[in-house]
């Protein structure tokens, strides 16, 4: 199986961005994990980010937060989704990236986690309760299992701060195109441009647009500024709407290709 920065740098030989759908475990039970996964899989999207149903969700906005509230009523626990991934291990080629906080992996056991996660071909990591001073923790306990731990970078982090975050994070950089909490946005700042240039020349790895990203078009607008775009709460959304055709189009947005039907 292929590192996460190997798979957004294919994607750039393919002449495409990279595009990184984050799904809310357990959102309509466990036993959806397996195909929700698969499907996406199809879809070829370049890596998924997996998120843990948890009761302090600080960084999430509504969408996330009322999926995590589901997925959480039908008793998902980051143990338990961790315990399923290996159960379908062989049919995943796709890098997995698992987003939680962090309580509930201190609670599982540093070495215990690092092991459940190389079980279920977790190849990254989020955590965005730990700051780039304190990750040293994550990265000790999970890089000797070829695990990458992502740094977000902030709209308002200061230029030396990017430069410091940029060259601590792996597999890639996640740059927060907006301020505040997760959700869909109709508008972004118009100074996003020099941001992203100024953090694509700090950085040696792939830089990852996400946070706000929800139509095909903010797609390939976020997508021309960066490697490649992660998006959340619309995709929440439109797999608890069952809606795989809202799906289909964003990640073909990805790819260069704007549906009309869409638009
Ligand atoms: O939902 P949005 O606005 O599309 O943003 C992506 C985001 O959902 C996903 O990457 C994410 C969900 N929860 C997070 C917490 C912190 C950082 C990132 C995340």
């Amino acid at each position: 199986m292929t590192t996460l920065q190997q798979a957004i740098e294919q994607t750039k030989i393919a002449g495409h961005k990279a595009f990184v759908p984050y799904i809310m475990a357990g959102d309509g039970g466990l036993e959806t994990l397996r195909p929700t996964i698969l499907k996406l899989q199809q879809l070829e999207v370049t890596a998924i980010e997996v998120g843990i149903p948890f009761t302090d969700p600080v960084a999430d906005g509504p969408t996330i937060e009322r999926a995590g509230e589901r997925a959480l009523a039908a008793g998902v626990t980051l143990r338990k989704v961790l315990e399923e991934l290996p159960s379908f291990r062989a049919e995943i080629h796709v890098p997995l990236v698992v987003m939680t906080y962090f309580n509930p992996i201190l609670a599982y056991g540093l070495e215990e986690f690092a092991k459940a996660c190389v079980a279920g071909g977790v190849k990254g990591l989020i955590v965005p309760d730990v700051p780039l001073e304190e990750s040293a923790i994550l990265q000790k306990a999970l890089n000797p299992h070829s695990i990458d731990i992502i740094q977000l970078v902030s709209l308002t982090s200061p230029p030396d701060r990017i430069a410091r975050i940029a060259a601590a994070s792996q597999g890639f950089v996640y740059a927060v195109t907006v301020n505040g909490i997760t959700g869909a946005r109709s508008s972004f700042a118009d100074d996003l441009d020099d941001h992203f240039a100024r953090l694509r020349e700090a950085s040696k790895i792939p830089v990852m647009a996400g946070f706000g990203i929800s139509t095909p078009e903010q797609v390939i607008s976020m997508g021309a500024l960066s490697d490649g775009v992660i998006v959340g709460s619309a995709i929440v959304t439109a797999l608890h709407e069952k809606n795989w055709h809202k799906i289909e189009s964003l990640v073909l947005a990805s790819k260069g290709v704007l549906e009309k039907s869409t638009l």
